[in-house]
């Protein structure tokens, strides 16, 4: 049949009472249905509950994440056109993929948390699915451009920093929290001097009794600006503004005021209201957004349930951060997961929404920043912690190696080949080799 949703009504769908239909779940369901341009379709991973046959278990999740519920219900017309369909069913009882097409009219434009309150809210605690995950999604274009999207995105390396032709550099200060103001500020220097571009934040850092954020902020870029001035290369802070929302807007005025080109928000914990909220002043004051995931494992860790890594980052993208870590592709102390494909998703064509540049971090070291590197390509943030700072001759002589090992690769030199007249590079290969942490 043709694409839409005006279906044919299937011998489920009862005709019945004089306004309506009435609709139950296997009305949600028609294996023939071709989606249109104007529907979201998501793609899910489930192994039904007890007792139901995959398009049982499908009905139901289309249903509860659209319009239905577990009892038939009376409708006039113009509702049932906004139900879920699944359509498009691969497995069996034990198990499958389905696709589930949403009529963009079921949603609120320029609203996330509603989006994700249809296909990613009670469909995943059902007892209809013993397992569920959200995989992909398909976005429409009415959805995608609804929101700012990033303002910046890959483009940083250029508008904010000097890191055109190769991957930008990122450190974390460790130990990841306890060091007061001014040693936060000191280690920044270090790194900043030694090559790397950005200070950031960790995680778990914001405003701590013994780092307070307004110093810490204002320390860490009088400090910049002093290697700005030593090396003549841009240097920025990735200071983590991470609170709650209305925190969070002053201090992106705040850094705005101090001169600082970024803010970074732990986007999940924080939560997707917040960063919308965070978006739209970043573009009042001309910040990028570094956008850290910590928390997502509690939705994309286990391969059978819960939401995707790639649909996050696609949230991410669709709201509007600049960058967002996804993962090492197994090269450091991480699980090993889809960097590959997300990466190449960021950079792909979205309905005009501009790319976000992806921070590879997490165990690395200059001796995998070449295997990498051939596996990610450059167009991402390289971003390491013990990486720099647990080198044999401290931070300055950590970032030159890390740096070097970066200059290494973009300009074809194998690492231990570049290393022969580069001896922080040696020394950090010499200390760690090029095997992954665990
Ligand atoms: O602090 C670091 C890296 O420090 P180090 O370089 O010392 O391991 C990152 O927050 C985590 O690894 C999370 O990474 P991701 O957000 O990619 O999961
Ligand atoms: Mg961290």
């Amino acid at each position: 049949m043709s694409p839409g949703r005006s279906r044919p009504v299937g011998s489920s769908v009862a005709a019945s009472k004089s306004h309506g239909m009435s609709i139950k779940y296997a009305d949600f369901v028609d294996e023939s249905y071709e989606p249109t341009a104007e529907d979201l379709v998501c793609t899910f991973r489930l192994v039904p509950g007890e007792g139901l046959t995959l398009a049982e278990a499908a009905g139901r999740v289309a249903s509860e994440s659209s319009n239905g519920t577990w009892a038939a219900l009376d409708a006039p017309e113009r509702v049932r056109e906004l139900s879920a369909i699944a359509f498009d069913l691969a497995g069996d009882a034990d198990g499958g993929e389905v696709q589930v097409a949403y009529p963009d009219a079921l949603f609120d434009p320029g609203n996330m948390p509603q989006i994700l309150s249809c296909i990613a809210g009670n469909i995943l605690g059902m007892k209809a699915v013993d397992t569920i995950r959200l995989l992909d999604c398909e976005w429409p274009a009415s959805l995608a451009t609804s929101f700012l999207g990033p303002q910046y995105g890959p483009d940083v390396k250029t508008e904010i920093l000097d890191a055109e032709g190769r991957p930008p550099t990122a450190t974390v200060p460790k130990p990841k929290v306890g060091l007061n103001t001014e040693e936060h500020a000191d280690v920044g220097y270090e790194a900043w001097m030694g090559g790397v571009d950005l200070l950031k934040d960790d995680e778990n850092l914001t405003d701590q009794s013994f780092n307070r954020f307004d110093a810490r902020l204002k320390r860490s870029l009088e400090r910049r600006d002093e290697a700005q001035e030593a090396t003549g290369e841009a240097k920025d802070y990735l200071v983590n503004i991470t609170d709650e929302t209305n925190v969070m807007l002053e201090r992106v005025d705040e850094v705005a005021a101090q001169g600082g080109g970024f803010v970074m928000v732990d986007v999940v914990t924080a939560g997707w209201s917040a960063v919308q909220s965070v978006r739209e002043r970043c573009e009042e004051q001309g910040l990028a957004i570094h956008a850290h995931r910590a928390m997502h494992a509690a939705f994309d860790r286990l391969p059978e349930h819960g939401v995707s890594m790639r649909v996050l980052a696609q949230v991410a993208r669709i709201v509007g951060v600049d960058h967002i870590h996804t993962g090492t592709a197994g090269f450091g102390k991480l699980e090993n997961e889809d960097t590959v494909g997300i990466n190449a998703w960021l950079a792909s064509d979205f309905h005009g929404v501009s790319p976000v540049l992806p921070v590879a971090s997490g165990g690395l070291h200059p001796g995998i920043v070449e295997p990498l590197l051939d596996t990610t390509g450059t167009d991402v943030m390289v971003q390491a912690g013990g990486g720099i700072h647990g080198h044999p001759d401290g931070t300055r002589a950590g970032a030159k190696a890390f740096r070097q090992s970066i200059d290494a690769y973009v300009a074809g030199v194998p690492v231990g080949e570049y290393a022969d007249d580069h001896p922080e590079l040696a020394a950090a290969l010499a200390e760690w080799g090029t095997e992954s942490p665990r």
